[in-house]
C-alpha cells in the first residue's frame, strides 16, 4: 500500500490501454526485411487492431508488398518478430497452412480460374479446406457472392465480368473460409473511379458488418484514406507515418506532403530505390 502518498479519496483514472501483441491482430516489432542481404525495410514497429481497417500507402517500390509478405509468412524477417493472431508467424509448413486458412488474400491480378464459373471459383477454397458436403459448399459460395453483390453473375465465367465485378468475385473467394483478417494488395488497380469507390466501400462494409480486420495496400490515396481507421506510409526504408487518416492528411511533413500531393519534387526520389538506402 502506498500509505502516506495519497491524501483524500482516490479518483479513478482512465488509463489508455496500449495496443500490444495480445490486442492486435498483426504486430511487428523491430522488423527488418531483406532480399538476398539487401534491406528493404528496417526498424518496423506496427500494430493493427482487431476489427480495424488499415491503409498501407507509399511510393512504388518502397516495400508495401514486402510488408504483406512478412505477414503471410512468405518472407521471414532478418530481424525482429512478426505476430499474427497473437502468435509468431509459424516457420513450419503445417503451422503456416493453419495460419493462412485464417488469412484472406486479395491480389492485384484477381487470380480467378478462367475455366470455372464465378460460383465455382468462390467454392474452390471451401472444396479444398472445409470438408463440407457439396450442397453446403454451394450455399456458402452463393452467400459470399450475395455479400459482394454478384449473386446474379454466379454462372458467368470470369471473361464475362467487368474489371470491378472480377475484383468483387476475387474478394468473395478471399472471404470464402470466413477469415478474420483480409490482406488486399492494390485492390483498385485497373479500376475506374466508380468501380474503385464500389470496391472500397464494399471492403469497409464487410469490415464493419463482419468485424473483419483489413489491411489494404494501395496507391489510391484519395479512395482509400476516407474508409480507413489507420494509415501507414512506407518510404525510405521504414515507416514514414503511422496514425489516423486525418492526421496524415493534415501533416506538413515534406515527404508526406510530396506523396499525398503527388509531386515529382521533394524528398522521395522518382522510382525510389529504397533498398539501396536502407543499409
Ligand atoms: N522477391 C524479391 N527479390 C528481390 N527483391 C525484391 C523481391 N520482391 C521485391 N523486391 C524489391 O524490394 C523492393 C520493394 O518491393 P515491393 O514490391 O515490396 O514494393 P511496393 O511498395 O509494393 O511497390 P509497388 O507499389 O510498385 O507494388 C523493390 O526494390 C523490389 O525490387
Amino acid at each position: 500500500m502506498l500509505r502516506g502518498y495519497l491524501s483524500g479519496p482516490v479518483q479513478p483514472v482512465e488509463i489508455p490501454i496500449p495496443m500490444t501483441a495480445t490486442t492486435a491482430v498483426v504486430h511487428l516489432s523491430n522488423v527488418r526485411l531483406e532480399y538476398g542481404g539487401r534491406a528493404v525495410l528496417r526498424g518496423i514497429n506496427l500494430s493493427v487492431a482487431k476489427g480495424s481497417m488499415t491503409a498501407v500507402l507509399g511510393p512504388s517500390g518502397s516495400g508495401k508488398s514486402t510488408l504483406l509478405a512478412a505477414i503471410t509468412g512468405e518472407l521471414v524477417p532478418a530481424q525482429g518478430q512478426v505476430e499474427v493472431f497473437g502468435q509468431p508467424v509459424p516457420r513450419d509448413a503445417r503451422g503456416l497452412l493453419a495460419m493462412r486458412k485464417r488469412l484472406g488474400v486479395l491480389l492485384q491480378g484477381n487470380g480467378l480460374l478462367t475455366d470455372l464459373t464465378v460460383l465455382e471459383n468462390v467454392a474452390l477454397p471451401l472444396r479444398a479446406h472445409s470438408g463440407l458436403p457439396a450442397a453446403e459448399i454451394q450455399a456458402r459460395a452463393l452467400a459470399k457472392l450475395e455479400a459482394v453483390g454478384l449473386a446474379a453473375a454466379a454462372d458467368r465465367f470470369p471473361r464475362e465480368l467487368s474489371g470491378g465485378m472480377a475484383r468483387r468475385a476475387a474478394l468473395a473467394r478471399a472471404l470464402a473460409l470466413d477469415p478474420p483478417l483480409l490482406l488486399c494488395d492494390e485492390p483498385l488497380t485497373g479500376l475506374d473511379p466508380i468501380a474503385s469507390g464500389v470496391v472500397m466501400s464494399l471492403l469497409r462494409q464487410l469490415n464493419q458488418s463482419l468485424g473483419l480486420t483489413c489491411i489494404v495496400v494501395s496507391h489510391h490515396v484519395r479512395e482509400t484514406l476516407p474508409v480507413c481507421d489507420q494509415a501507414v506510409v512506407v518510404a525510405n526504408g521504414g515507416l514514414a507515418f503511422d496514425g489516423t487518416p486525418e492526421a496524415l492528411q493534415a501533416s506538413q511533413d515534406p515527404l508526406l506532403r510530396q506523396f499525398l500531393d503527388g509531386s515529382p519534387h521533394g524528398p522521395i526520389a522518382f522510382d525510389d530505390v529504397t533498398g539501396q538506402r536502407a543499409a
